[in-house]
């Protein structure tokens, strides 16, 4: 096992920073307390009772360090997704496809959280683990991950660290094996959300939370590929446009807001106020496979939604809403599906703190405090306050009408 050295040591923000700049301003000068010598190991907590939580807590710090965590790792995402090679795309055990930008993120997230952080105990339950890439013939995927995110380290400049070895990109990459739970503070992570939209070159997030006693107390979603206009149904084609993207971020009792990842200032959001469901336009996947796109027709046809849906991959969705998009996200997957918590934390506070509510199918709020899977009625509906009971009913009504045996 690698072993830590720990010195207290100043980082100095580089001004040619590639972040955002408020995100630069807002992190100098910060202290960290391990360098990386020739091997890294992660400041891991012995057990989630140990680490400290108050409700009544700001969680600022935690908040500008997941901001940029989210944007570094962005940048790599985007430097991938430019000129993927099919050599970068591999498939997981249970077929869905992960690439170097997955594992590349989830680790410049993970390093930039303990780096900002250092004082706190981490605990993190992210997608990806190493096990894959252990293998023998995964060695250039690994050499590529490691350079990748070398490169993007050095490229921003802030952290003045040693060159990270194989080694350390597995051992980071495992960082993200907690458990979560009811106790204590754990981040959540998705590294790329919609890695079928990654590939075709449409929409993905970078999407991390904040855990704290089994509630979501922050969430930030990074969405290179949104545009900062809306994308409802009558303006599809900013969809096609090239874009800076969007970062939304939350945290508990502040609201929601967006700003560009290149750096605008923050515009608070808020979900459509539409009462009306004839007027409202809902989200499904992209992937008729994750969730069923005759359901959400029914149901959507039992609300008099008038509007074809917009389909998009990931939590843009979450965050597309958030700011008015659209009023109503369904998501149905097939039976026996469990859904992860990384696949909607960050979204989970976007959207709530932006007035949203999102629940089962059968109207309880989703809970996050269950370990890595969400534990959850049939699934998922997310909308306005003033729209949830008539579509809570409209997807009950539908989900009873599946059940009869058809004449
Ligand atoms: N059969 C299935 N049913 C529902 N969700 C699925 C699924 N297979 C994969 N997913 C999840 O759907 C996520 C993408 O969401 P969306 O459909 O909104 O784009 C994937 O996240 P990853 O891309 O992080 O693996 C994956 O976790
Ligand atoms: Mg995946
Ligand atoms: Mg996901
Ligand atoms: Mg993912």
């Amino acid at each position: 096992m690698a072993s830590i050295t720990a010195v207290a040591r100043l980082v100095h923000i580089n001004p040619s920073s590639k972040l955002n700049p408020s995100l630069v301003s807002a992190t100098k000068p910060l202290f960290t307390f391990f360098s990386l010598k020739s091997s890294y190991s992660p400041i891991v907590s012995s057990s989630a009772a140990s680490l400290t939580s108050s409700r009544a807590m700001s969680y600022d710090k935690q908040l500008i360090a997941a901001k940029k965590a989210a944007s570094l790792a962005s940048l790599l995402c985007q430097n991938v997704q430019k000129g993927l090679l099919q050599s970068d795309v591999q498939s997981k055990s249970d077929k869905s496809p992960v690439t170097v930008a997955d594992y590349g993120s989830q680790v410049l997230v993970s390093f930039v959280l303990q780096q900002e952080l250092p004082s706190q105990a981490f605990s993190l339950v992210a997608e990806e683990d190493s096990g894959d890439l252990r293998k023998e013939d995964s060695q250039e995927t690994l050499q590529r991950i490691t350079k990748l995110v070398n490169d993007t380290i050095a490229s921003d400049g802030s952290y003045k660290v040693s060159p990270l070895s194989e080694s350390d990109v597995l051992t980071i990459i495992d960082c993200g094996t907690s458990e979560g739970g009811s106790n204590g503070q754990h981040w959540v992570l998705d590294p790329i959300d919609g890695t079928k939209g990654f590939l075709r070159g449409d929409q993905y997030a970078i999407a991390l939370g904040l855990l704290d006693e089994g509630k979501v107390v922050l969430g930030v979603l990074a969405c290179p590929n949104l545009p900062l206009e809306s994308i409802n149904n009558k303006n599809q084609n900013a969809l096609t446009k090239s874009s800076s993207g969007c970062l939304f971020y939350a945290q508990l009792s502040c609201g929601t807001y967006m700003e560009s990842l290149s750096g605008s200032p923050p515009v608070k959001v808020h979900v459509s106020d539409t009462e009306n469901p004839e007027e409202a336009s809902f989200f499904e996947s992209y992937e008729a496979a994750h969730s069923s796109h005759s359901l959400s027709g029914s149901i959507a046809n039992k609300l008099g939604v008038k509007a074809p849906p917009v389909r998009i991959d990931s939590q843009a969705k979450y965050g597309a809403l958030s700011r008015g998009d659209g009023a109503i996200y369904l998501r149905f997957p097939n039976k026996g599906y469990r859904e992860k918590i990384w696949d909607h934390a960050a979204g989970y506070i976007v959207v709530a703190e932006a007035g949203g509510v999102a629940s089962d199918a059968s109207g309880k709020p989703l809970d996050f405090s269950k370990g890595r899977y969400l534990d959850l009625d049939t699934g998922i509906i997310v909308t306005n306050r003033k729209l949830m009971p008539a579509v809570l009913k409209a997807v009950q009504d539908s989900l009873k009408e599946q059940a009869l045996p058809s004449l």
